[in-house]
C-alpha cells in the first residue's frame, strides 16, 4: 500500500438522472486534477427522488450509472466507489441499493447490496420506509485488496449504525471503510459525525464518506459534510454543507503508527 489521495463527493442529487451524472462528473473531475486516485460518490448519486419515479426509471438508472461509472474511471484513470444506485431484483419489483467500485480499467471490483434500511420515523415529523422499494441484502459485504490503495470495505449509509458490519470488515483486512450516505438533515446533525469517528476509532482504520447535501426534492433535506477522517478519529476534511469535496491523504504509514499507539485490534476478546 502507498500513500495516496483520495476523495469524499458531495453532492445534491435531484429527480433528474442526467443533471446528477453531469454533477458527478465534474466533481470527480476536480478530485482527480487536485490528485484523487481514489474516489467515492454518495448514496443514491444518480438519482434522488419520490419512490415512485425512481422505480418507473430503475432499468435506465442502472444502465446508465453504471456505463458512468466506468467511463469515468478509464478516462480519469481512477477508482471510485459509485456510492449506491437501485438495481432491479427480478420478480419483486423492488430493487437492491447497490454500491460498486470499479478500478481504472472500468472493471467492477466489489459490489454490496446494502443490509440495513432505514425505516424509521425520524422525530421531525418525516417518515422513512426504504424496505417499501428496497430488497435487503443478506451478504455482509467483502473486502477488496490492493496492491497500491490498500484493503478497501464497502457500506452504505444507515449501515454505520451496526458496528458489527464495520468489525467483520476490519476482521477481514480493511484498511479503507467507504460509508457514502444520504443522511436526513435532522439525523445527521447529532450522529452523523459521532458515528464515523466511532467506526474509525475502534477499527483503527480510515473513514471516506461520501454524502448528499441540501434539498433533494421535496421535504427531503441531508445533512452533507462528506468527510475523510483518519485512522485515530481526526476529521482530514470536511465539505462543509455545499456541493464540492473533502480531499485527504490516505497513509499506511500514519495507519501503522496509530495501530502501534492504540493497539485495541489486538485486544480483542469477543471476535
Ligand atoms: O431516500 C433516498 O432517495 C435515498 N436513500 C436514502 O436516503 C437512505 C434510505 S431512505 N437513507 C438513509 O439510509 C438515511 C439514514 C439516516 O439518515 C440515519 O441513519 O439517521
Amino acid at each position: 500500500m502507498k500513500s495516496y489521495l483520495a476523495a469524499a463527493i458531495q453532492m445534491t442529487s435531484v429527480p433528474d438522472l442526467y443533471k446528477n451524472l453531469a454533477q458527478a462528473e465534474e466533481l470527480i473531475e476536480l478530485a482527480v486534477r487536485r490528485g484523487a486516485e481514489l474516489v467515492g460518490l454518495p448514496e443514491n448519486f444518480s438519482f434522488m427522488g419520490e419512490e415512485k419515479d425512481k422505480l418507473a426509471q430503475v432499468e435506465s438508472i442502472t444502465r446508465e450509472t453504471e456505463q458512468f461509472l466506468k467511463k469515468m474511471a478509464q478516462r480519469f484513470q481512477v477508482t471510485i466507489l459509485g456510492g449506491s444506485f437501485p438495481v432491479l431484483v427480478e420478480g419483486t419489483g423492488k430493487v437492491y441499493n447497490t454500491s460498486t467500485l470499479i478500478d481504472l480499467s472500468g472493471l467492477e471490483i466489489a459490489r454490496y447490496q446494502k443490509v440495513h434500511l432505514f425505516d424509521v420515523n425520524v422525530p421531525d415529523g418525516n417518515t422513512y420506509r426504504e424496505s417499501s422499494t428496497v430488497v435487503a441484502g443478506t451478504q455482509l459485504p467483502s473486502v477488496y485488496f490492493s496492491e497500491e490503495l490498500g484493503g478497501i470495505g464497502l457500506s452504505v449509509c444507515y449501515d454505520v449504525r451496526f458496528p458489527e458490519l464495520y468489525r467483520h470488515l476490519s476482521n477481514k483486512g480493511a484498511d479503507v471503510m467507504f460509508i457514502p450516505a444520504a443522511f436526513t438533515a435532522f439525523t445527521g446533525k447529532d450522529h452523523w459525525q459521532v458515528l464515523l469517528q466511532a467506526r474509525a476509532i475502534e477499527n483503527t482504520c480510515y473513514v471516506i464518506a461520501p454524502a448528499q447535501t441540501g434539498t433533494n426534492y421535496a421535504r427531503r433535506q441531508t445533512h452533507g459534510h462528506a468527510v475523510i477522517i483518519d485512522p485515530w478519529g481526526v476529521i482530514l476534511a470536511d465539505a462543509g454543507e455545499k456541493p464540492g469535496i473533502a480531499i485527504a491523504e490516505i497513509n499506511p504509514s500514519r495507519l501503522e503508527q496509530v495501530r502501534r499507539q492504540m493497539p485495541s485490534l489486538q485486544h480483542r476478546v469477543f471476535g
